[in-house]
């Protein structure tokens, strides 16, 4: 299958510091790729890097064929790509309807085509019965479901998504994990920082490791996990 992201040679550097280092990611419809990694290890600025929040120093972003290294994160979500973030930030004051029609107005100016979009959203994620509520109302696997449905509403074809997983109780992952699932079963390409390794060795079809900003191994979860040079990243670290 023909790749739909594909990174060359990406590198970020903060001064002296190079937090990307020379990392190549190519994921494919359908696909998850987890990117994994001690604390530190580049694993959000990669991310930064790849969805147009941090330009990179070096290195190309290409979306199916297409150079969009340059482009600023808007123009990068018209052409396909969400994401969303460590740390959910809705709307606190606004219905949770009102959080996912402003990605939704993006794709869809006219209101009712918007509406209808992120009603949609909010029924994949399971949140339509709390459309009205205000976000500040909803518990935390509940916000980060709003986090989802904030992306889905901008019909992504490459969804990126960062530690949506941290901090759920058991039944909250297992629903996440299992939501992920389907959607990649759709073809939702899928690209995940995540810590939680019991939810990457069931969601990823590959998995990318960082260490000090680059790739010391990648390949199939069960492999990259009892590889002894990541387990050494992880123990020399943490
Ligand atoms: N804006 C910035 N300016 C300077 N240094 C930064 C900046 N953002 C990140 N860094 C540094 O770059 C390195 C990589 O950080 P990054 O947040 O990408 O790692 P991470 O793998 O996502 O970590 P974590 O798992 O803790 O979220 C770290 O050393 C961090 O301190």
């Amino acid at each position: 299958m023909p790749n739909l992201l594909k990174a060359n040679d990406l590198t970020v550097r903060f001064g002296g510091l190079t937090a990307v280092d020379s990392v190549e990611l190519s994921v494919a419809p359908g696909q998850v790729v987890a990117l994994i990694g001690p604390n530190g290890a580049g694993k959000t600025t990669c991310f930064d890097a790849l969805t147009g929040f941090v330009q990179p120093d070096a290195g190309r972003v290409e979306l199916e064929g297409r150079d969009v290294t340059g482009l600023p994160p808007f123009e990068r979500t018209r052409l396909g790509m969400a994401r969303t973030f460590q740390t959910e930030r809705p709307f606190e004051d606004l219905s949770v309807l009102r959080n996912v029609l402003v990605p939704a107005f993006l794709r869809h100016p006219g209101r009712a085509e918007a509406e209808a979009v992120a009603r949609s959203a909010l029924h994949r994620v399971g949140l339509a019965d709390r459309a009205d509520q205000p976000a500040s109302d909803l518990n935390l696997a509940r916000r980060r479901r709003l986090e989802l449905a904030k992306a889905l509403a901008l019909e992504p074809r490459i969804l990126f998504l960062d530690e949506v997983m941290a901090g759920l109780n058991p039944p909250a992952l297992a629903e996440m994990i299992k939501f992920l699932r389907d959607l990649s079963g759709e073809g939702m390409a899928i690209v995940l920082v995540e810590h939680i390794l019991e939810a990457v060795m069931q969601l990823a079809d590959h998995v990318v490791v960082l260490a000090s900003g680059a790739v010391i191994a990648e390949g199939k979860p069960d492999a990259v996990t009892s590889d002894p040079a990541v387990i050494e990243a992880y123990l020399g670290t943490e």
